[in-house]
């Protein structure tokens, strides 16, 4: 049987994947040995990211082919706009950033880089634009999130972050996303080629940039 497109979008993505899905953040979030101050940088950034990756759903919603697509994309709304949005509330609680710190902070260029292409994803109102995009932003954190090896850390702020990339509904939903992506993505091969290439790099970065501050 021939590769799937979602694997060969994935290949032609190395070493990029790969060196987001093992990168230092990764590690030491699970191993629970991140410092407060790198999560707080993290989880600031990433909270902005949360605003237009739902942006990113709605136009999942609009541009599905199918009821059955639409009704998958509304329950993770649903989940984003609930249990994730809590997560991080709660999470900037327990590392005592307020509300005015947080605004105070400015987007990093990976953040902003995020924000662009997931409106611009989103304008194009072609799903399998959609599809690249949100499939790359799931599948990598899934992938991430499956080499926790033993027990899960103690502090939520970390082991919730793990938990919400890897969970029964998460995985449900990761293999949604890539069989959408496989069955549509061939016949929109440059765009999705494109998306999913940009969106990779950026996760890369989006990671990286954490521990460009310094002082970690
Ligand atoms: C940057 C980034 N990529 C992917 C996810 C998973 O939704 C996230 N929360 N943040």
């Amino acid at each position: 049987m021939s590769q799937r497109f979602t694997d060969q979008l994935r290949a032609e993505n190395q070493p990029a994947w790969d060196n987001a899905v093992g990168h230092r953040f990764v590690r030491e979030l699970l191993s629970g040995t991140v410092s407060d101050h790198t999560m707080a940088a993290y989880l600031v950034q990433d909270h902005r990211f949360l605003d237009s990756f739902l942006t990113l759903l709605g136009s999942a919603i609009a541009t599905a082919d199918t009821f059955e697509a639409r009704l998958r994309f509304g329950r993770f709304a649903g989940m984003i706009s609930s249990e994730e949005n809590t997560y991080f509330l709660r999470a900037f609680e327990a590392l005592g950033v307020s509300e005015d710190q947080r605004a105070g902070v400015p987007d990093t260029e990976p953040t902003a880089g995020f924000q662009a292409i997931m409106r611009e994803a989103a304008a194009t109102r072609n799903y399998v634009a959609v599809l690249a995009v949100l499939t790359v932003a799931e599948w990598l954190y899934y992938e991430w999130a499956r080499t926790l090896e033993g027990e899960l850390p103690t502090n939520f702020v970390h082991a919730e972050w793990i938990t919400l990339h890897d969970n029964p509904e998460f995985v449900e939903f990761v293999g949604f996303l890539r069989s959408e992506l496989d069955r549509l993505g061939p016949e929109d091969d440059a765009v999705a080629r494109d998306f999913f290439g940009r969106a990779t790099a950026l996760e890369l970065e989006f990671f990286e940039a954490v521990y460009a501050g310094g002082d970690q």
